[in-house]
């Protein structure tokens, strides 16, 4: 009895298309539409306001297969949109309101951007999915065999066909694998719970769908038999896809019924640009089948619809709602149901930090997408935020004291002209803009790590650098004021600017001048000999022809060569190091530690 009462409970699941432009998403979904054009008897695909509703008897009849199976799940309703912005956008108590996807791979192209990024975006929102290995039937030499359950037409392609179809499969699967998730041939899934799913289908011919279809199914009911045992006679729940103004009808919304009962005269809340507003439902409406249109109104009334459904709304004051707005009837407190709509405009779960970056996207669902990759990539947040890039969001990525993240990144949204204007003039403030979020996070980390290396490069050449000279005989070219001579290199580098000293730390003088050849130059490698111009110096005095002399290191800078710089020092000027730290630690153990 209990198995009944869950039976009658579970609702119908909500899938999204999503994958790369031209991987064939809306040939897909007009498939799936299409199937539905032949009957009109119950049990026949109907077409719903923004989603077409595939019941379970469709995908009965569709597959053998599945016939004797038994399914609680109603069947599927697809959003009618696909692509990973409508998915993103789309959203049910702050997370996605797709209970389910497809990810739609073109066999002949593979992997591109926009299929990366949708499967980092189901990855970050938790959504189950299924890959569409599609245009098979373009596959050189494919004998097609409309309609037909992929393992059947599978069977009567050729070797080479075959072989090509597993090459291919096995790099999709590896690809996959790159990305962590666990795949294989729908054929060859044990647990879809632990194994994602590939289905090769064409939507041309129609090969592979009802095996599509009834992977899904066998997903919602094996992982989400839980989530979607909903109270279908609860309260309405919804989300709505758009507001339009209807001849005869005035402002009306298209809206996702997710959960819950949605009748005529029931009260509604929603979130207008006015804040929370309460209304009452005046109408419901759907679309009419097809053969009636042509002579009857396009809309046909309904007195109530049950999640999961895709319906039109007519009711007073609708102008001024927000497309993507939840939508709740009202039974019960009024106050709880109009906060939890506010939070659900508002909230979005990510961890801010301090030191982070600022970032916006178009829609609250693109903006955790862009958050959550960040947070994998270890990327701190400190600023995250709908709309386009303004001069405000400039100024606060400018108080960010890691210049590594002084940075705006802006997913699928504009500057603002003045924000425009400040980039331009400052040239100083860095805003990354990208469609695509991981080929935005990569222009980014290019970005970083090339500050990254310049920083460090700018730190080190600040950096004095160790050598031990030799005062070569017959080359005293000057006495003093400054003293020229020529010197051996004998370990490290020398450059300009530093003072020399001897080993027991006696002061020598400033070396302002090293020339090689006859010319100026700023440094002088290992093994060189150059004629080097000493100020404060006199020959005789400070220091005499065959004598070993060292730049002298402020302990300041030994810290940041032994701890920061060992590994780019040569070995030579790690050896004069050494030298020269020994001789200060005899008398000062710590010195320089
Ligand atoms: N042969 C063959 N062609 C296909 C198949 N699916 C899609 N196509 C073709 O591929 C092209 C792109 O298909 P669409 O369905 O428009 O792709 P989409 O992913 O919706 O494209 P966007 O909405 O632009 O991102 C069209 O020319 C389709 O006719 C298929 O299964 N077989």
């Amino acid at each position: 009895m209990a198995k009944s009462a869950k039976i009658a409970k579970i609702r119908t699941p909500i899938v999204c298309v999503l994958g790369h432009v031209d991987h064939g998403k809306t040939s897909l979904l007009d498939r799936i539409r299409g199937s539905s054009v032949v009957s009109s008897e119950a049990g026949a695909i109907t077409q719903h306001i923004g989603a077409t509703l595939v019941p379970i008897e469709a995908i009965r009849a569709m597959s053998t297969s599945m016939q004797k199976i038994p399914v609680t799940v109603p069947g599927l309703l697809f959003i009618d949109t696909p692509g990973h912005h409508a998915f993103t956008t789309l959203r049910a108590r702050g997370g996605a309101l797709a209970d389910m996807a497809i990810v739609v791979v073109d066999i002949n192209e593979g992997f591109q951007p926009q299929t990366i990024e949708a499967l980092q975006i189901l990855r970050g929102c938790k959504t189950p999915f299924v890959v569409a290995l599609t245009k098979i039937d373009r596959v050189h030499g494919w004998r097609v065999v409309e309609n037909a359950p992929f393992l059947t037409t599978f069977a009567q392609q050729n070797e080479r066909i075959q072989e090509f179809m597993e090459t291919r499969h096995y790099e999709i699967v590896g690809k996959l694998s790159d990305l962590g998730f666990n795949c294989e041939r729908f054929d060859r899934v044990q647990d879809f719970a632990r194994n994602i799913a590939i289905v090769p289908i064409s939507a041309h011919t129609g090969e592979g769908i009802a095996d599509l279809l009834m992977v899904m199914i066998g997903l919602a009911q094996r992982y989400m038999e839980q989530s979607l045992a909903m109270s279908v006679d609860g309260p309405g729940c919804g989300t709505v896809l758009e507001v339009k103004e209807e001849r005869g009808l005035g402002p009306t919304l298209d809206v996702i019924l997710y959960d819950g009962t949605l009748s005529v005269g029931d009260e509604i809340m929603l979130a207008s640009e006015d804040g929370v507003i309460t209304t009452k439902v005046r109408s419901l409406l759907k679309p009419r089948p097809m053969k009636e249109i042509l002579t009857e109104e396009r809309f046909e009334r309904v007195k109530s619809v049950v999640a999961a459904s895709g319906v039109k709304v007519a009711a007073p004051n609708l102008d001024r709602v927000i497309a993507g707005s939840p939508l709740r009837g009202v039974r019960g407190d009024r106050e709880a149901v109009a906060t939890q709509i506010r939070q659900e405009m508002e909230e979005i779960h990510v961890k801010l930090v301090e030191d982070g970056l600022v970032i916006k996207a178009d829609t609250i669902g693109a903006l955790e997408a862009l958050c959550q990759e960040l947070e994998n990539k270890e990327i701190g947040v400190m600023r995250a935020a709908v709309g386009p890039v303004s001069r405000h969001d400039l100024i606060t990525a400018e108080t960010i004291k890691n210049p590594l993240y002084k940075v705006v990144l802006a997913f699928n949204t504009p500057l603002l002209p003045d924000a425009a204007d400040i980039v331009k003039e400052t040239k100083q403030m860095k805003v990354f803009s990208g469609r695509v979020i991981y080929q935005l996070i990569d222009a980014y980390l290019l970005w970083r790590d090339q500050q990254k290396r310049a920083m460090e490069q700018q730190k080190f050449e600040n950096i004095i650098i160790p050598a031990k000279i030799r005062i070569m005989p017959n080359c005293v070219f000057h006495q003093s004021n400054p003293a020229v001579v020529g010197v051996q290199v004998m370990e490290g580098k020398l450059r300009t600017d530093v003072n020399l000293v001897h080993l027991d730390g006696r002061k020598v003088g400033h070396l302002k001048t090293i020339e090689l050849s006859l010319e100026n130059v700023h440094e002088a490698e290992e093994g060189s000999e150059v004629s080097i111009a000493i100020e404060g110096a006199t020959i005789g005095r400070q220091a005499d022809v065959g004598d070993i002399l060292f730049v002298d290191l402020p302990e300041r800078h030994v810290k940041v060569l032994e701890k920061e710089m060992l590994s780019h020092l040569t070995a030579g000027t790690q050896a004069v190091l050494e030298e020269f730290t020994s001789m200060k630690r005899k008398v000062e153990p710590f010195w320089g530690k």
